[in-house]
């Protein structure tokens, strides 16, 4: 049985959808002043998030950390929870753990947005107690909508790319969360006595 990337050693980018290619009138995005300096590690948004909380016991525990620009890095190990084939990541939750490190660069533009698309290269399989090591970028804004990318590599955080992903995300007001989720979990994250933690189960400025 062979490990053989069929693609070669370096693949090189990607054709991308249309609509991950930013219009000719974005811009270039703006750290926010009160960003969490370089080097900081960012915590979990949500003790109940799938992709960062604490609270989950099979989620994912991402944990990523600020950069400089409007850059995060993150690390995410594969547990045994996670396999799809015998002894391997789930594709899923690979493009799981690229959505969660997408979404982290929002809370350095302090903007709330959600997913509105994510496209995933899964260039090389991710074997379980692997350290999948991110590193995502917002590339252009234009208007609510946020357009980044992200790679996932193995064996070191230079080691080969197991992963990619293009996203856009979409600015909304915290009203997308209150209205749509369900009344039980928005009433608990409310009720958190802890303010800053209120504000960010919501993506909200504390
Ligand atoms: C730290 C935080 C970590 C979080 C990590 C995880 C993040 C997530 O997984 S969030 C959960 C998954 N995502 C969701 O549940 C979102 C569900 N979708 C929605 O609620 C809505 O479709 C939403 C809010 C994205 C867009 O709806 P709405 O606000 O009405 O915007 P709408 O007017 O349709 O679109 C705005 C712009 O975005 C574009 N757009 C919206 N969706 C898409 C899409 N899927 N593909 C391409 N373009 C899109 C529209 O074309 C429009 O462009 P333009 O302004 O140029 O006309």
């Amino acid at each position: 049985m062979s490990n053989t990337n069929s693609r070669g050693a370096d693949p090189g980018p990607p054709a991308r959808s249309t609509a991950l290619t930013p219009p000719a009138d974005a811009t270039a995005p703006v750290r926010h002043p009160e960003a969490p300096a370089p080097g900081e590690l960012l915590g979990a948004h949500y003790g109940h998030c799938f992709g960062c909380g604490g609270e989950q016991p099979h989620g994912l525990h991402l944990a990523a950390r600020a950069e400089e620009g409007v850059r995060v890095t993150a690390e995410f190990t594969v547990r045994p929870a996670h396999q799809g084939a015998p002894g391997l990541a789930h594709g899923g939750l690979l493009a799981t753990a690229l959505d969660e490190t997408l979404g982290s660069l929002n809370w350095l533009l302090r903007v709330i947005a959600v997913t509105g698309k994510l496209e995933t290269d899964f260039v090389r399989p991710v074997p379980v107690d692997t350290v999948l090591h991110l590193d995502a970028e917002v590339t252009a804004v234009a208007g609510r909508k946020i357009y980044s990318t992200a790679t996932g590599r193995i064996g070191g955080p230079d080691g080969p790319v197991a992963v990619r992903a293009a996203a856009l995300f979409i600015e909304v007001k915290v009203d997308h969360f209150i209205e749509n989720g369900r009344p039980a979990e928005i009433r608990a994250a409310m009720a958190d006595p802890d303010r800053a933690r209120r504000a960010r189960a919501f993506e909200v400025n504390p």
